[in-house]
């Protein structure tokens, strides 16, 4: 799908994002290890999200919907998962894929998971090397690195994992591993990355402690199915709040976002360039802290991302490259080597892509230096078959005189498939 996008005046009004993609995995994953029903609001009903839900359909869980952001899920209890008859599909979901390892490392059963060609990609030897240190074993390319995995669990032991990478997914494959195995399992990061699984275990009735940057999971717990609420996610609501931020008289309000604060960097950054962002309502769904996020566009300016910020935005980062091509000065990221292990090269693809809007930008080995502030100029872009930078593009494209095209946007339905209907509506031409 090719996706066409035409300069706006102006956004204004309001709009609700749909729900959390990391919540929404995690929601599916503790409801199918529960006892008893788990019913989901607001799930996301993204390519990714869905991925999550069909391998535990494979693993005998039975759940009914997604219908209209309603899943309700019969748990099978810690010990209740089946040997699935079929290779487990993680389309492009690196969460579904490294949260499962953890998963699958625990069961007393043989299992394969796979997934599209940028998944296949994707590092997973960050997660089979600790799991296998708990027990389990592992088969595939490049010394465990690279899908199809074949697993075969059971058996764990607890260990005290130090993580070479501040990362939600290493840490939550190695806590949900944790839930295995006999004892206390511990995971150490340095610095603190998205904490939705320590929230959601909790509300499910495991003992999870938090000291500094190590988490510890007491094994063998009883969960117990659930009812919860899906926030709506900060990362799609980040399109928006930059789009606002950076077309003239805007103003827009997102009802309903998770603010958690290992999430939320993109507020505070936002705030930094010049944007006015303002929180009301703030409210609880469950145990994830929720507001109405009210915005609106000023002159940016120029910043330096870094450090213990970037795990808060990391999925933010093409986006805010996009503010940053509209700021005055040159903005920074670093240390977000992360970025070229996404579904794209990210840092390698928004270097490309900014520079045909007529951006001067610097590749950095973990980042990228923006020279920002001259007039973005329509151009035809790439999307990379990333979801992240396919929406990125269409916000610069806003901001740009003359048409954008984004080839290959169909991505975007991995975590917002409403993308172009909720853009349409803020539109004013
Ligand atoms: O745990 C999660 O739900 C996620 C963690 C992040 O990945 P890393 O753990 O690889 O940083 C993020 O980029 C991804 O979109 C979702
Ligand atoms: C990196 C992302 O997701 P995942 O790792 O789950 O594929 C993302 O959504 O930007």
């Amino acid at each position: 799908m090719r996706l066409t996008i035409k300069p706006v005046r102006q956004l204004k009004g309001q709009i609700t994002v749909p729900g959390d993609k990391s919540i929404s995995h995690r929601a599916v994953m503790l409801g199918a290890l529960a006892r008893g029903t788990t019913v989901v609001e607001n799930f996301l009903m993204g390519e990714d999200c869905l991925a999550t839900v069909n391998c535990f359909k494979e693993l005998g869980v039975h759940i009914e919907g997604p219908v209209d952001g309603r899943l309700t899920i019969q748990g099978a209890g810690l010990d209740g998962l089946r040997e699935p008859a079929r290779v487990l599909d993680a389309g492009n979901s690196g969460t579904t894929t490294r949260l499962m390892l953890g998963i699958l490392a625990g069961q007393p059963f043989c299992s394969v998971i796979t997934g599209d060609e940028s998944l296949n990609k994707r590092p997973m030897a960050r997660v089979t090397k600790p799991l296998s240190q708990m027990g389990a074993v592992f088969l595939g390319r490049q010394d465990n690195n690279l899908l199809p995995l074949a697993v075969r669990g059971g058996k764990l032991k607890p260990i005290d994992f130090i993580s070479p990478v501040a990362s939600a997914q290493i840490k939550s494959a190695v806590l949900l591993a944790g839930l295995f195995a006999h004892g206390q399992t511990s995971v150490t990061e340095p610095t603190v990355s998205r904490d939705h699984t320590e929230r959601m275990l909790r509300y499910f009735g495991a003992e999870v402690t938090t000291s500094g940057t190590t988490v510890t999971v007491q094994g063998r717990p009883r969960l117990e199915g659930n009812r919860l609420r899906v926030p709506g996610d900060i990362s799609s609501a980040a399109f928006f709040m930059v789009a606002a931020a950076i077309i003239p008289d805007s103003q827009i309000t997102l009802e309903g976002v998770g603010i958690n604060p290992t999430r939320s960097g993109i507020i505070e950054v936002l705030q930094q360039m010049g944007a006015q962002v303002r929180l009301i309502n703030q409210r609880q769904y469950g145990q994830e802290p929720v507001a109405d996020i009210i915005i609106a566009g000023g002159e940016l300016r120029s910043t330096e991302i870094a450090g213990a910020m970037i795990p808060k935005l990391i999925d933010e980062i093409p986006v805010l490259a996009v503010a940053a091509a509209c700021a005055k000065g040159t903005t920074v990221f670093r240390d977000a080597g992360e970025l070229r292990v996404k579904e794209s090269d990210r840092i390698a693809a928004l270097a490309t892509e900014l520079a045909k809007f007529g951006t001067a930008v610097e590749e950095l080995p973990d980042g990228l230096m923006i020279h920002g502030g001259t007039t973005l100029t329509g151009t035809t872009c790439r999307s990379y078959g990333d979801h992240r930078m396919a929406m990125a593009m269409a916000v610069a494209g806003l901001a740009a005189q003359g048409q954008t095209v984004i080839e290959d946007a169909g991505c975007m339905a991995v975590s917002y498939p409403g993308f172009v209907d909720a853009l349409n509506k803020l539109s004013v031409e």
